[in-house]
Formats: C-alpha cells, sequence, structure tokens
C-alpha cells in the first residue's frame, strides 16, 4: 500500500517539487499545507503515515511547533529546512524527528531519509509492542505469584521502571481513611535497588508529628483521573496539595503523575510517581498507563484485600536494612557504580534497548563510562554468548580504516599479504561497538552506512559480499550535530545510528557518586596491589568533592590508583595529587588526551617512589626491611610493577 504523505511547506516552488518528486516515487501525497493551522485541519481530516515539515512556515506557529503534536500523536515526521543553524537544529531535536534535511537537497538523499524514517518508526513502534507485551507477561506473574502486596509492589516497581521513570513511587487506598495512612512507597536507591518507604519512614523524613502529618494528609485533594505536575509550571497550584507537597520537599523531588484506578464502592487505589527531574512526565506517559490499566486494577484489587482484611497479618518492615530491596532484574549492570537520577536515567534507556537489534548511540564525554555501557547493552541482549567486538575509530590510521572494518582480500594493497577478516565479521553473531565514531572519516561513513542498511560487507581489493549478523552501538565524545551542521559527519548515517541515543552524564553533573566511586575504585586497586583498604581520608574526601573532573571517571580512577600505590598500608588513602592546580590545565587547552597524561603523571610518580625505598634497602626487595615490606605489597607483585616500570634491580645493589 502506498504511504499517506503529508507535506508541511509555504514556498510553493520547494512544495511542488517534492509533490512531483514524492508521487513518482509512488507516495500518496494527501496534500501541501502553508501553515501550521492548514496542517492541523489536514490532520483532522486523515491521518498521515509520514510528514514533511518545513520549520519556518506562514503565521505565527513554526513547524517546530506542529512537530510536538506529531510526536504526540506517533505519527513519523522530518524536517526540511534551508536552516542548518546549530541552534535551531538543536530545538528541533528536543521534538525527536525522523529525519532531517538541509535545502538544497538531492533527490536521492530525500527518499533515502524518507525510507530510514518509515524504518525507524515502524521499528521502534514494533520494538515497543514487543516489550509491552513482555511488561504485560511480567505483571501477570507478579499479580498472580503468592507473595504479600509489599513485594508485588515492589516488582511492580522494578518493571514498570524503565518505562515511567521514577525516583520515588507510592501507591495507596483513596479516599483515606481517618488515621490509618498504609501507602506503600519505594525510593530508588541503585539501579536495581529501593528502599521501602510506609508511614513511619516519611514521618522521618518530613519531621513531622503525627498530628501535623495526619493534618497534611486530611489538606490534600484527590484526583479522579490520570495527571501529571511539574514545579517548572507556577499556574499548577495543585502542586500545593499537601501529601504530595510534602513528598516533593522531603525527597527533593521536581515532578509527579498520579494515576487512579476506581475499584467501585466508591474507592480507588492511585498510582504515584515522582521525580526529580522537571516536566519529565508527559501525556504519553498517561497513555501507556491506560494500556496496562487492566494490570493495575487486578493488582489494586489485591492492595484493597490487604487493606481491608483484618485476617491477614500486616507484616511491615521495620529495621532500615530489611528495608532495602534489590529487583535484580537486570544483573548486567553490576559493575556498573553510581546512583544518580542521570546515571539510572540512561541505564534505564540501555535495559529498554538491549533485547532488539535497533542501533544504539552513546553519547557523553571522555572516560564517563560509553564503553561500560555498550558492554552492559551487549550481556542483557540475546547475543550475549556471541562476540563483542571494540573498534577505536580514531586510533585506526585512515588508509586502513576500511580494511580493518570490512577486511581485505590478498594482495589488496602493500603488506596485504594474504585475505584478513574485518572487525564486523568477527562480530558476526554479536556486537561492534564502534568507540570515537565521530572521527570516522567521511568515505568511510557512505560504507558503513551501506553496510547499516543491507548487513553486507564488501572486502577491500574484492568485489563478493559477505553477509554479516552485527548489533551496532556507537559511541562519541563530539557533538555529532555540530560534525553534521559543519560537514564532517553524513546526516544520513547520524540518522541512522542515532536511533536509540543514550547521553551518559559527566562526573561533575552526577557528584554524589564521586564517593562511591571512589569508595570503589579504592577497593579494587587494594585488592590488586595486595594491601588492606582502611577507607578513605576525609581531607581527600573533601578534595575530591570540589574537583570538576575534566577526565571523569577514568581520571578519578587514575587519582585514587595513584594514592593506593603510594598507601602505607596502614592508613586511610591520602590524595597524592594536587587537584586544585591540576596537572590537567594545560592538557585542556591542548586537547591532548588526559587519560594518557594521567597514567603518565601516576607512573613518573609511582617510579620516584619505589626507586627512592629500592635506594635505602640497596635492591632488596625481599625479607625484613626489604623494599616489598616497607611498600607494604607482595614480593612478587613489586617485581612485575618494577618490570612494568623498566627499574632494574642492579642498578640499586
Ligand atoms: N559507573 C562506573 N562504575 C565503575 N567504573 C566505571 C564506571 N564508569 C566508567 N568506569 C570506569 O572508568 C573508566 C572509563 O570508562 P569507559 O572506558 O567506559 O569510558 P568511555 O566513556 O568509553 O571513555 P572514552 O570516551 O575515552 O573511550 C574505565 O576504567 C571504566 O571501567
Amino acid at each position: 500500500m502506498n504511504k499517506k504523505l503529508l507535506i508541511v511547506e509555504d514556498e510553493f516552488v520547494v512544495a511542488n517539487d517534492l509533490r512531483l518528486i514524492l508521487t513518482q516515487a509512488g507516495y500518496n501525497v494527501l496534500g501541501i499545507a502553508a501553515s501550521v493551522e492548514e496542517a492541523e485541519a489536514y490532520l483532522q481530516q486523515q491521518t498521515p503515515d509520514l510528514v514533511i515539515l518545513d520549520i519556518r512556515l506562514n503565521g505565527k506557529r513554526s513547524g517546530i511547533a506542529l512537530a510536538r503534536k506529531l510526536k504526540d500523536e506517533n505519527i513519523a515526521f522530518i524536517y526540511v529546512s534551508a536552516n542548518a543553524d546549530q541552534k535551531v537544529l538543536e530545538e528541533a531535536k528536543t521534538t525527536e524527528p525522523y529525519g532531517f534535511l538541509i535545502k538544497p537537497f538531492r533527490e536521492k538523499d530525500l527518499l533515502v531519509t524518507l525510507d530510514i524514517a518509515w524504518y525507524r518508526h515502524t521499528h521502534s513502534l514494533e520494538s515497543k509492542l514487543r516489550r509491552e507485551e513482555r511488561l504485560q507477561k511480567l505483571l501477570t506473574e507478579i499479580i498472580n505469584e503468592d507473595a504479600d502486596v509489599q513485594l508485588k509492589i515492589l516488582k511492580l516497581a522494578g518493571a514498570i521502571q524503565s518505562f515511567i521513570p521514577f525516583d520515588f513511587m507510592a501507591t495507596g487506598v483513596r479516599p483515606l481513611n481517618g488515621e490509618r495512612f498504609s501507602d506503600i512507597g519505594y525510593l530508588r536507591l541503585g539501579f536495581d535497588e529501593y528502599q521501602y518507604i510506609g508511614e513511619k519512614e516519611l514521618l522521618t523524613i518530613t519531621g513531622l508529628n503525627n498530628g501535623a502529618f495526619y493534618a497534611a494528609i486530611e489538606n490534600g485533594h484527590l484526583d479522579s483521573e490520570g495527571k501529571v505536575y511539574s514545579s517548572e509550571d507556577p499556574g499548577d497550584c495543585s502542586m500545593n496539595n499537601s501529601l504530595q507537597r510534602l513528598v516533593l520537599d522531603s525527597l527533593r523531588m521536581e515532578s509527579y503523575l498520579v494515576f487512579p484506578v476506581s475499584l467501585g464502592y466508591g474507592l480507588s487505589v492511585h498510582y504515584f510517581f515522582y521525580s526529580r527531574q522537571t516536566g519529565i512526565y508527559s501525556k504519553n506517559h498517561l497513555t501507556f498507563l491506560n494500556r496496562i490499566k487492566q494490570w493495575l486494577t487486578d493488582l489494586a484489587e489485591k492492595i484493597i484485600y490487604y487493606e481491608t482484611s483484618s485476617s491477614v497479618e500486616k507484616n511491615w518492615p521495620v529495621s532500615p536494612d530489611k528495608n532495602q530491596h534489590k529487583a535484580e532484574f537486570y544483573p548486567g549492570f553490576k559493575s556498573i557504580v553510581g546512583n544518580h537520577h542521570l546515571l539510572l536515567s540512561a541505564l534505564d534507556l540501555a535495559t529498554q534497548v538491549a533485547p532488539y537489534n535497533t542501533s544504539v548511540l552513546i553519547l557523553g564525554e571522555s572516560g564517563t563510562g560509553k564503553e561500560k555501557v555498550a558492554q552492559s547493552i551487549h550481556e542483557l541482549s540475546t547475543r550475549k554468548k556471541g562476540p563483542f567486538i571494540k573498534v577505536n575509530c580514531a586510533a585506526i590510521p585512515v588508509t586502513l580504516v576500511e580494511s580493518e572494518l570490512f577486511g581485505h582480500e590478498k594482495g589488496a594493497f602493500t603488506g596485504a599479504i594474504e585475505k584478513r577478516k574485518g572487525k564486523f565479521e568477527q562480530a558476526d553473531g554479536g556486537t561492534i561497538f564502534l568507540d570515537e565514531i565521530g572521527e570516522l572519516p567521511l568515505a568511510i561513513q557512505t560504507k558503513l552506512l551501506r553496510v547499516l542498511q543491507e548487513r553486507e560487507i564488501e572486502y577491500v581489493g574484492g568485489n563478493s559480499r559477505v553477509k554479516v549478523n552485527v548489533r551496532v552501538v556507537a559511541a562519541t565524545n563530539r557533538n555529532l550535530e555540530q560534525e553534521v551542521a559543519e560537514g564532517r559527519f553524513r546526516l544520513d548515517l547520524y540518522y541512522r545510528l542515532n536511533v536509540f541515543p543514550i547521553t551518559l552524564p559527566p562526573l561533575r553533573e552526577r557528584r554524589t557518586d564521586i564517593e562511591m566511586l571512589a569508595a570503589f575504585f579504592g577497593n579494587k586497586f587494594c585488592k590488586a596491589f595486595d594491601k588492606p583498604f582502611h577507607g578513605i581520608a576525609d581531607s581527600m574526601i573533601q578534595k575530591i568533592n570540589g574537583y570538576n573532573w575534566p577526565g571523569n571517571i577514568r581520571e578519578l580512577e587514575n587519582v585514587v590508583e595513584q594514592s593506593v600505590v603510594l598507601n602505607d598500608g596502614r592508613s586511610k588513602l591520602q590524595l597524592m595529587r594536587d587537584l586544585s592546580t591540576p596537572a590537567f590545565n594545560h592538557i585542556e587547552k591542548t586537547g591532548i588526551n588526559t587519560f594518557d597524561e594521567v597514567k603518565h603523571i601516576q607512573q613518573a610518580t609511582e617510579r620516584e617512589y619505589i626507586t627512592s625505598i629500592l635506594k635505602k634497602t640497596k635492591g632488596r626487595i625481599r625479607g625484613a626491611n626489604g623494599a616489598a615490606e616497607l611498600l607494604n605489597i607482595k614480593p612478587t607483585t613489586l617485581e612485575s610493577k618494577m618490570a612494568k616500570l623498566n627499574i632494574r634491580k642492579q642498578d640499586f645493589d
């Protein structure tokens, strides 16, 4: 069936041109609208499959305003605009278009962009459906299993997290009954970790006495239908609703969503989701909750039964550590440390996309953990038994990139003494991780695009094609939109790869994770160097919390490693470098890789320290007062360190 298409473009000549090209290519063009109002009139009559949308239009409203409406209605659209300005691109990006073409464009580019847009749209719809099917199955299990209501709600929290992002979730029967408050809440502590919050915990957190607490509850208003609230919307006076206000203030939340499920006889169960991010909830979340309303109603009945049945012994947990639960749905993230909500949101996205073959683009500064997340996506996918092949696109000489990626025939170029498989073929059945994708030369970008479209590779120096079954996860620390705007990155490849973007926050934006990461690395390196870990000195904690970490987690890891190496094994870790006058100042200016620089400095310090001890012991490593004992490490560890740092024992004899 021909796909139905609407053109929203105010330049008549361009619009007419588009109509001709598209009709010839087999599209059913529903019409041409020159303004948002005209487009809305078309949309009322018929729903197009795809919309081509100019940004600047006749009238007051721009194409971006219409795009928001299309997004809400799940209609795929691409932008065509004469404006490639980065600011416009950034704003357009927030509407999540399926493609973007800069005028003037070639006919071929238009058709390819529409093809990709359609592929992405159907693909995302399909994967959404499959994810929801899986969720529905899981919810049925949760509801039917023989477990108490509190555990059921914990499991609901774990299962629903990637569909409705939240930092705190609560459910309770409404209207509230006299002096009895039995809402069950879970505060998210880590990726799969939640803290139970009931009445007692809320009293502690809010610091209110019983009287004030119940007065606040009575003050509350009831929502009779699903609703979204955000602190950034000042006109929203319902945010003053007392119980919710208490939760928002005491748990530092910024927005919430309420979804009531009515059970008849004047009772209903309300599901609340709170987030630390402003404006995170939308109509789409309510639509999704409506789709799973049947399960939420079944669960609500169990909650009511539990609430009203006197024969069931209520067994709320009391001790704080018993209150912490791990849902453990996603063991693939075990090695990822941190619980800042920005990190958790990124991991939620990773769990959503992991089971499918969708390409993923991981964005974030150097050292933020992009490779770690790529690996987790692989481990959480059905491809986990297949290979995970990493390619650092920036590290391969330009002349060798093509053969490195796609392989070469014998004699394809000087030095190609035998036929060799490329990384794509090595990753067959698994995942290829294309790190620093922004560094790929334009000619190779074209070839990569073909591989992504056709799932076939062509050896350098040959013309036979080989089918490959590979999932692509790419990463970059560059601003790809800017690269596109400046002509260094192909727009069509960008859209192909950007099917599912995941952005990792820099460490300075998730400061609350710094201490946890430092302790994790302290432990790790102490184990590796055979030293006891006595914790981190307060002075060091203070300094690492105040630093802005341009090299992110990798830099923190190196700083802690250095502290461990230079630690005497009897005291807490001390900072061994002055972070206020970072050794990296000049690095930022020249853009040299921070990691290499840090490693270099660290090795030099380590070398100096070991050398000074060896001088003292005149090269003696073992025994009482030997260098190993003074350094509090095993003699074998010291020997291997000396080998690595090129320190010769005989120089000290
Ligand atoms: N959340 C985390 N928990 C524990 N270790 C982490 C975490 N994130 C990153 N690391 C560690 O920090 C270092 C840098 O991480 P990684 O190599 O994944 O970063 P990256 O963003 O891919 O860096 P680049 O852009 O330079 O390639 C690695 O040693 C990794 O193990």
